[in-house]
């Protein structure tokens, strides 16, 4: 048996096509522990995600965390499930959807665009074969993680590495590797920023929150953690506050080792403490809502909050289905398909004699 799978007859002369593969982290088939257990067991088993030896790490997750959980999570995710699924994918989905449409407006011609999760379902190699399924030769690989890490971007694209291992007639490819300082990006968060504070008010604090990873990454020299800082900058800039009206802090704390600080939840109590009346939070590293945003950062970073003595707390959505952000998607994935699309396709002279006869058709002077 071959080592590499079949494929179509080459067909001479077959022209290029380009797809783009948006790609997201995943997220359980549905809030029950049986879907988290096998979700948690395909993400926690990534030796991107957790970086300890694997003999070690295969007794802690198989004997101390699959056990408890999957139920604890799922309870999670009931909380924010919605009745057309999981809030992560249900965003990703329109997101592909609207960037299509967009793209192949600005561009003048039709780009496919498939979704893939990191984890679970759809799978990146189901949507390279949908892809290549469409004539797709050409793939530019999009994740919706702003700021490179090797825990999301990095296992993103092994994702796409590892399903093209027993492809015979490789599609090029094409990765994005960070936005996090795309000046269309910032423009899409600072403008959904204003648009939240004209409608409810300015708070005392805006607290922008990112996803916290191991601080022996950023030791080991990940630049997540300078990105998240910049984005943290730029957004400020452009909304014009200062070192005291804003903080960076990290949140999702995952087993006892140190992570990025200052931790999200520690703040939030300090911040109560200090009897600062209201803080707004952000999450500009999550591209759409999700149980990270919805459930610790909606719900439980209120309560800690309010418990600790402040009074007002406000969360402020993911850039999610936002007419702006989809305008930067178009933006940051331009410039990546220099060479690949020419924005503006000189018709062939078959077209060209169409559109003749069709003035002349129409009694038009030629
Ligand atoms: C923004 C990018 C993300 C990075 C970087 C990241 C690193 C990272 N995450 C875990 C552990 C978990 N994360 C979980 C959920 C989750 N993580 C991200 C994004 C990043 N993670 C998102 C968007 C989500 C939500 C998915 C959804 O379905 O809504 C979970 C699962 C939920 C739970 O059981 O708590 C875990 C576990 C680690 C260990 C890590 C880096 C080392
Ligand atoms: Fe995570
Ligand atoms: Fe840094």
């Amino acid at each position: 048996m071959a080592n590499f799978l079949p494929e179509p007859s080459f067909a001479h002369g077959s022209k290029s096509r380009v797809g783009i593969l948006l790609l997201n982290l995943g997220t359980p088939d549905e809030p029950t522990a049986p879907a988290l257990r096998r979700y948690l067991k395909q993400f926690l088993s990534d030796p991107r995600v957790v970086e300890i030896p694997k003999a070690v790490w295969w007794v802690i997750l198989n004997a101390f965390i699959l056990p408890f959980r999957p139920q604890k999570s799922a309870e999670k995710y009931a909380q924010i499930w919605t009745s057309d699924g999981s809030p992560l994918m249900v965003h990703a989905q329109r997101q592909a959807k609207l960037l299509q449409g967009y793209l192949g407006n600005a561009l003048g011609q039709a780009l496919p665009v498939e979704l893939g999760m990191s984890y679970g379902n759809p799978s990146v190699a189901s949507a390279i074969a949908k892809l290549r399924e469409q004539g797709c030769d050409r793939i530019l690989v999009f994740p919706l993680f702003p700021q490179y890490a090797a825990s999301s971007t990095a296992s993103a694209f092994d994702a796409v590495f590892k399903s093209l291992l027993k492809t015979r007639n490789l599609p090029e490819l094409r990765t994005i590797k960070q936005y996090h300082d795309h000046p269309a990006y910032i423009a899409a968060l600072a403008d959904s920023v204003r648009k939240y504070w004209m409608v409810h008010g300015k708070p005392e604090k805006l607290i922008m929150s990112f996803h916290g990873i191991p601080r022996r990454s950023l030791d080991l020299g990940d630049p997540y953690h300078c990105f998240c800082h910049k984005t943290g900058r730029l957004l400020a800039e452009a909304l014009g506050l200062n070192a005291q009206q804003y903080m960076v802090c990290f949140q999702s704390r995952f087993g006892r080792a140190e992570w990025l600080k200052p931790y999200f939840a520690p703040t939030l109590e300090d911040l109560g403490k200090q009897r600062v009346k209201r803080v707004d939070v952000i999450c500009p590293g999550f591209s759409s809502d999700c149980l990270e945003t919805l459930e610790e950062i909606a719900m439980e970073g209120k309560a800690t909050f309010l418990a600790a003595g402040g009074s007002e707390y406000h969360y402020i959505p993911a850039l999610n289905e936002r007419e702006e952000w989809i305008q930067a998607m178009v933006e940051i994935v331009k410039p990546h398909l220099q060479g690949w699309v020419e924005p503006e396709r000189v018709p062939d002279a078959a077209e060209l004699e169409q559109s003749r006869l069709r003035a002349l058709a129409m009694g038009a002077k030629n």
